[in-house]
């Protein structure tokens, strides 16, 4: 036979390698003899030592044996070959008749017996069958071991799954689970086999997790997706949500003979589904929610919450023809808090008073962080106005003891402002801004407080915006004047100084006056600057003069009370000095009672400091307050300013004199300076030069003038005194 006719193997396409072994030298070679010629590749061994040699060295795919051999036999050549050859078929060629010896070669493991003499026919017929018999066998065997690579593949997929991959049967039965319930959620796939899915469930979603297995629309093509609450195990309480796919599992392509554990119950599945684990998702989304509708510094609600709910508390309130009460509460003396401690300090104030309001409100309330130090409350269906008025006062009771800042105590108070619906407005933005506008009444009034917003206190929201950005422009574009008022010795008619007095060029509205925008200079904080800009000026011009000859002329300048509050108040003056070379003796600073008496240890302390560098300072309108004369003791005051009103009452009626004489006597006896204000009348400059009042100001000498006219009555009022 050539090699084209070889017997092939069917996996490798290759002759089969025989082993033919006897030791009979003739029979040997007549064995491999006949099968060379049929095509195998044949090996020769000599007796059992020899075939145990080769076996050793090489494998083959069959070995035909005598088993009758001295030394080592056929037997033990068996043994050996499936020690070292497991996959080496064994023909027994063999003269043995005896049936206990085949039955035991066959037993051992030989795959046929062909008795000697043999047909050579019948000896080819039963080499053919056993190697394809063996081939058989090996293609049956590697099926196995591939479809057991294949099962640990898929079960290290599903175990390996970043999500739970769960199977449940038509009731809602778990069928199969894979591991990553155990790391998720803790429980062992085992003990879930058989329970209902709602046995992990938080309660809230089972009958959603019910009505999505039962929905006739959800196929493998449309699966149903929807986000649920589980709990880990042993909770009672569900703390990680999932989003889980689950779908009906088509029967036609669902094979039982899955490899899951619990046979009879893989059967039974009818729904497939995986559950992603997306609890960090939904707490981001979570905390960005938050985040969007709180402050996170006090964690209260913040603005847009806040407008949330009154919107839908003014809609009740509607519905119901009920009233709510709008308030807008503002810290007061937060500012010099966050100034001289820090914003740290400032932060832990907002948290401290944060807590103390809450305190103080019931459930349905809402107190929200609207900005900086301004909060803004929502009380619902009050009945009337006595129940915001209890709150408002509890809400200031509660910021009366000081607050505890590390080693430091501070005290800071509440301005409130109040509107109430509909009395005062039926939108949100009017309710809002009608209670800023009564808080601003309260601030202007003395602060920590609370009022109800009336009509009379509405001002032109309009108006005002304009106003302030006006304002704001003004300052860009110096449109700021400062105008003088002389004051005069009321003996020699003689100007001793100057009082600065504030004036707006208003391109469209010509010269304000400061009462037309002090005001919202105040309110919007723009008064810093706004003042500032008057001082460098009033500085520069009547330095100017001052070095030009007048060397004793005084120039007095309005402070309002956000500068004298400001902690760098003193340092921000002498650097203004300093930059102008203006010397401190003329310069003399006025300040009202009511600054004083705000926080009287505090500006003791910065008046000190003023003074001792060489600074004067008058107290202006004074009798006007509610002070108590004590701290004209305490404090370094040169000079009293006695409030207009009283000079005028000085014609009209005794008791207007009277307070003049009052102050003027005190005045003396404290050797204080003494100004009074809003001369207009000979009778009054009579009056109070027979008094014994040092210096005058007012109308009867001179308006408020621009610089120019001012400097030119300084000249001319030298000379007249020159001469007489
Ligand atoms: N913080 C700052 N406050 C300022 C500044 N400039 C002014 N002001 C404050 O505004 C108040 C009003 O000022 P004004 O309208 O300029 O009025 C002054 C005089 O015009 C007026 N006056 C003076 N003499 C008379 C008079 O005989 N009759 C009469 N009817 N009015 C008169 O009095 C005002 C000056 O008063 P006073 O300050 O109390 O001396 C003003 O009171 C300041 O508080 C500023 O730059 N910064």
């Amino acid at each position: 036979m050539t090699t084209d006719c070889k017997p092939l193997l069917p996996q490798t396409g290759r002759p089969a390698e025989i082993l033919v072994v006897d030791d009979d030298q003739r029979l040997l070679t007549s064995l491999a003899t006949l099968l060379k010629q049929a095509g195998y590749e044949i090996t020769e061994a000599l007796g059992g030592h020899a075939a145990c040699q080769v076996l050793k060295e090489r494998t083959f795919d069959l070995a035909m044996l005598d088993l009758r051999m001295p030394g080592i036999d056929g037997f033990d050549v068996m043994a050996y070959a499936a020690s070292v050859r497991p996959d080496c078929g064994v023909i027994v060629v063999s003269g043995e008749s005896a049936f206990t010896a085949v039955s035991r070669a066959l037993r051992r493991g030989a795959l046929d017996y062909i008795k000697k003499p043999f047909d050579p026919e019948e000896l080819l017929e039963t080499v053919r069958n056993v190697l394809g018999q063996q081939s058989l066998l090996r293609d049956h065997a590697d099926v196995q071991s591939r479809l057991k690579k294949s099962e640990a593949l898929h079960r290290y997929i599903v175990n390996s799954s970043p999500d739970i991959v769960f199977m449940l049967d038509q009731d809602g039965r778990i069928c199969f689970i894979n591991n990553k319930v155990n790391a998720l959620l803790g429980y062992m796939p085992s003990e879930l086999i058989g329970q209902h899915f709602s046995i992990m469930l938080d309660e809230q979603d089972v009958a959603r997790g019910t009505y999505a297995i039962q929905d006739t629309s959800v196929s493998s093509e449309n699966p149903r997706t929807l986000e649920v609450r589980m709990k880990t195990r042993g909770s009672r309480k569900a703390n990680r949500h999932f989003e889980v796919t689950a779908f009906p599992i088509d029967p036609d392509t669902w094979h039982h003979n899955t490899g899951i554990d619990d046979r009879a119950a893989s059967q039974k599945a009818r729904f497939y589904g995986t559950a992603r684990d997306v609890t960090e998702r939904k707490e981001a989304e979570a905390f960005i929610n938050f985040q969007a509708y709180h402050d996170l510094l006090t964690r209260l609600p913040n603005r847009a919450l806040f407008k949330d709910r009154l919107n839908l508390a003014i809609t009740h309130a509607r519905r119901n023809d009920q009233k709510l009460a709008v308030m807008f509460l503002d810290l007061d003396r937060f500012k010099v808090v966050n100034d001289t401690l820090g914003h740290a300090m400032g932060d832990r104030l907002l948290q401290a008073v944060t807590r103390r309001l809450e305190g103080c409100l019931r459930k349905g309330d809402t107190l929200s962080r609207f900005g900086g130090d301004e909060f803004t409350l929502l009380l619902p269906a009050i009945h009337c106005e006595d129940d915001a008025k209890q709150i408002a006062q509890k809400l200031i009771d509660a910021l009366n003891a000081p607050f505890k800042l590390g080693e430091h105590e501070v005290f800071v108070g509440i301005s409130i402002g109040i509107s109430v619906f509909p009395e005062a407005g039926d939108s949100m933005d009017q309710l809002i801004q009608n209670a800023d506008i009564a808080m601003y009444h309260v601030k202007d009034k003395g602060k920590g407080d609370y009022r109800f917003f009336t009509e009379n206190m509405s001002i032109d929201s309009a108006n005002r915006l304009s106003l302030e950005r006006d304002l704001r422009l003004a300052l860009e574009r110096d449109e700021l004047r400062v105008y003088y008022q002389p004051q005069v010795c009321a003996q020699s008619g003689r100007i001793i100084g100057v009082e600065a007095l504030v004036r707006w060029q208003h391109p469209e509205r010509g010269l304000l006056y400061p009462g037309e925008f002090l005001p919202l200079a105040e309110e919007t904080r723009l008064i810093d600057e706004l003042s500032e800009r008057v001082l460098a000026k009033a500085c520069e011009q009547v330095g100017q003069w001052i070095r030009g000859g007048h060397t004793d002329l005084r120039l007095a300048v309005n402070l309002s009370p956000l500068q004298v509050e400001h902690p760098r108040f003193v340092e921000r003056l002498i650097q203004q000095l300093e930059a102008f070379d203006f010397p401190a003796g003329n310069l003399e600073i006025e300040i009202t009672e009511n600054v004083i008496m705000n926080d009287l240890d505090q500006i003791s302390q910065k008046l000190r400091e003023l003074a001792d560098y060489g600074i004067r300072i008058a107290i202006d309108d004074f009798g006007t307050g509610y002070s108590s004369l004590n701290y004209l003791h305490r404090l370094p005051i040169h000079t009293l300013k006695v409030d207009q009103s009283f000079v005028r009452d000085i014609r009209n009626s005794d008791d207007g004199a009277c307070i003049v004489n009052a102050i003027v006597a005190m005045a003396h006896g404290l050797k204080l300076e003494i100004v009074a204000e809003g001369v207009e009348t000979d009778a009054q400059l009579h009056y109070l030069r027979k008094l014994g009042c040092h210096q005058v100001q007012g109308f009867f000498y001179s308006p408020p003038r621009p610089s120019e006219a001012i400097y030119l009555a300084l000249q001319q009022t030298e000379l007249k005194v020159a001469a007489v």
